[in-house]
């Protein structure tokens, strides 16, 4: 059987008294598509910290690639959630995909190379913003932006896309075909996508898990009434394929 490219092993994280992860382990195969839903402030971006190695547990591990070594944290491509970026600053679309080298840059003086402009026309060119390449970042619609910091994260040539609520800011033709550019990306890369809006999980994901401190799976792609009870603790409208349903009817337990 293939090995996960990420392992979260019994992860558990306290941040100013609260307990925020309990518990919570997951593992991504090389060819997963993996949503992971729940509730804002259910702990999703703490997961992904914790994952990207920006947050140490007070318990338990991950491993990427098998292994527990920082440097293999290289191996990860992640597009922090949009209101992080500040579009206002004076950088053109390819200074931006660029400077997604620069953790990749071991030598001193940190100068790019030929190698770093290559990756960085490929990226342009897979996202299919090549002939954005020298305007600047202000000036693309919220779309052209968000597919410029998608191609920030594919310099590093990573085996995982970890991406943080990436279309909370664009409207449904435009996620639309951001999930089309994410399913051209599955056979390069593992890819995993949290959200707190069930209404976007798109429909090749092979795998949804919901997390609200306990992270809730079933190891399937289907989101299972139980699963979003145990995460949400009330009821939840999915839109699924454009029809509307209620997954559970009321409350059924207190926390
Ligand atoms: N630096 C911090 N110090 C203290 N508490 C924090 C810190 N960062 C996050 N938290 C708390 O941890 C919990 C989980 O936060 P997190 O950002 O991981 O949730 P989330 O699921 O990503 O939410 P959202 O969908 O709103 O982005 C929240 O209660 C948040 O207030």
């Amino acid at each position: 059987m293939t090995a996960p490219v990420i392992e979260v092993d019994d992860v558990w994280v306290r941040m100013r008294g609260h307990t925020v992860l309990e518990g919570v382990s997951l593992a991504v195969y090389p060819d997963e598509f993996y949503a992971i839903i729940g509730p804002n402030g259910g702990g999703k971006t703490t997961l992904l910290k914790v994952i990207l190695g920006l947050l140490t547990p007070c318990r338990g591990e991950v491993r990427i690639l098998g292994s527990t070594e920082a440097a293999m944290r290289r191996f990860l491509g992640y597009v922090p959630q949009f209101r992080t970026f500040d579009f206002d600053y004076p950088i053109t679309v390819r200074e931006m995909v660029l400077s997604g080298r620069l953790g990749h840059i071991t030598r001193r003086p940190r100068r790019y190379d030929g190698k770093d402009l290559a990756r960085t026309e490929e990226a342009l060119e897979t996202m299919r913003i090549a002939d954005l390449a020298d305007r600047q970042i202000r000036d693309l619609s919220g779309g052209e932006q968000q597919r410029t910091i998608i191609a920030r994260a594919l310099v590093g040539d990573p085996k995982v896309l970890l991406l943080d609520e990436p279309t909370v800011y664009v409207d449904a033709p435009t996620a639309a075909q951001f999930y089309e550019v994410l399913d051209r990306l599955r056979d390069r890369m593992a890819i995993v996508l949290v959200t707190h809006d069930i209404g976007v999980i798109p429909e090749h994901v092979t795998r949804v898990a919901c997390l609200n401190r306990h992270l809730y799976t079933h190891d399937t792609n289907e989101i299972a009434s139980d699963m979003l009870e145990a995460a949400y603790h009330c009821p939840v409208d999915l839109i699924a394929h454009g029809v509307p349903h209620r997954v559970f009817p009321e409350h059924s337990r207190e926390e």
